[in-house]
């Protein structure tokens, strides 16, 4: 296939796409951008589909996690350090309970676009349009910044290699040992007031660790860590702008990214996303929302995943707290039914948004919970394999979800309400999100 293949989403609708207003301007962006070298390789891409595949099988289980929306002015050392950290921390705490491998893929490194549910916003009677994430338009709301401007697919580019360069840097330059997360936990559990009921699981890995110590145990596999980048495929002319053929197999790779995901608003079956997808040879994520047929999800695969290779294709639920264990079931029945396997992992995060009384967008930390919760024993009851999470956090202290062990509550949300968009676990509410999910690993 070469890329002038890729180009058949073109005739099909395309939802959510940017109304750029100069097109000279954007072939010109493009073709510098297709000239550009690729963020990642075809190779890591093959890697990663080969660890989902662990997943697909049970073997493994996948953290997906990162920004809601990432923002230009968040590429700093700090920001990425945090967010890394936190991915850490949770994917040790889950590797010890679930006792098999942790995927690591963050929502980094490229998760620049947004889909929104209204075209436009308005305040105190000025209507403008919608903010669609940094690479699109400017988050202020004036109307200069609101006009989408396609040099930014091109700062989205640079933010994205920046930050996949100090990534790669921390996850293989010594920052990722096993001893210096596990000792970040151990901080954690003594020293906050949600960490402390973990104290037994956490002195349980020290002992672990400290017993293979005394083994002589000190493999290459502690001081390293392989992590991947994922991203929604939102905006399609720079997912195709970015799409190169491997040399070695002559297949298209999009390679902005390890993983791309479709999302809940383009996922139509004859629309422009699912026939790019279907193009590229990166694993495939597809978030489903409570209202996806069977039939969808089957259809899904055939275009998605015809050769039903495990780790293709990523089914990413999110149904919402008061819904999983209700639609969720018949999904994975009939899935499971004809034949195919797909990874199965829970997004808790987009069913449970709602409007606290203060006007922020929020989530409650229990609802998370619960649709967790109701993933693992939709999975267990049916007998197949709950195959991880997918969650929007950061690892600052900001107050955009409510709950969690060390609470943040409906008035404090205005105190660092820093997102661009959804509301994000903090870096304490995603620790303890990650021992709350090992815990209920460990009663699978
Ligand atoms: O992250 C997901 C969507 O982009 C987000 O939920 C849309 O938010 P909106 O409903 O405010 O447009
Ligand atoms: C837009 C997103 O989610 P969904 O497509 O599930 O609404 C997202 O994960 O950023």
């Amino acid at each position: 296939m070469t890329v002038n293949d890729l180009h058949t989403w073109q005739s099909l609708p395309a939802a959510q796409q940017p109304e750029w207003p100069d097109s000279e301007a954007l072939r010109k962006v493009l073709a510098d951008l297709a000239s550009y070298p690729p963020l990642v390789f075809a190779g890591e891409c093959d890697q990663l589909r080969a660890r989902l595949g662990a997943v697909a099988r049970g073997e493994a289980f996948l953290l997906q996690g990162g920004d809601c929306a990432e923002a230009f002015d968040g590429v700093s050392a700090e920001h990425i350090r945090n967010k890394l950290k936190t991915l850490l921390q949770m994917a040790v705490v889950l590797t010890y309970a679930a006792s098999v491998p942790v995927v690591k893929v963050g929502r980094i490194a490229g998760q620049y676009s947004k889909p929104r549910s209204k075209s436009t916003e308005t305040r105190d009677g000025v209507t403008l349009p919608s903010y669609r994430g940094d690479s699109v338009n400017g988050f202020e709301f004036t109307a200069e910044a609101r006009i989408p401007n396609p040099e930014r697919l091109k700062q989205m580019y640079n933010a994205s290699a920046a930050t996949l360069n100090l990534v790669r840097a921390f996850t293989t330059g010594g920052y990722a040992d096993l001893r210096q997360v596990h000792a970040w936990n151990q901080d954690f559990v003594r020293n906050s007031p949600a960490g402390q009921r973990y104290e037994s699981l956490a002195k349980e890995i020290d002992n672990a660790l400290a017993f293979m110590h005394a083994c002589g145990v000190d493999p290459e596999e502690f001081k390293t860590v392989e992590f991947y980048s994922s991203h929604e495929a939102l905006v399609l002319d720079y997912e195709t702008a970015l799409t190169r053929t491997d040399s070695r197999t002559g297949d298209l790779y999009d390679v902005s990214g390890h993983m791309v995901w479709i999302g809940e608003r383009t996922r139509q079956l004859d629309g422009a996303h699912v026939e790019f997808a279907a193009k590229v040879r990166n694993p495939i994520g597809v978030k489903l929302g409570p209202t996806t047929s069977p039939e969808e999800a089957l259809t899904l695969i055939e275009r998605l995943d015809p050769e039903r290779e495990p780790g293709r294709l990523t089914f990413i639920t999110r149904m919402g707290a008061g819904k999983v264990r209700d639609r969720l079931p018949t999904l994975v029945e009939k899935v499971t039914a004809s034949g195919a396997q797909p990874v199965w992992i829970c997004d808790p995060m987009h069913g449970n948004t709602f409007e606290a009384e203060t006007g922020h967008k929020t989530r409650r930390f229990d609802d998370v919970l619960d649709e967790v919760k109701g993933f693992f024993e939709v999975h267990r009851a049916l007998g197949t394999h709950p195959g991880g999470i997918h969650v929007e956090l950061t690892g600052d202290d900001v107050t955009e979800c409510v709950g969690g062990g060390d609470e943040v509550f409906v008035d404090d949300l205005h105190q660092r309400y820093e997102t661009a968009c959804d509301p994000r676990l903090n870096r304490s509410q995603s620790l303890d999100l990650a021992f709350l999910v090992a815990e209920m690993y460990r009663g699978h």
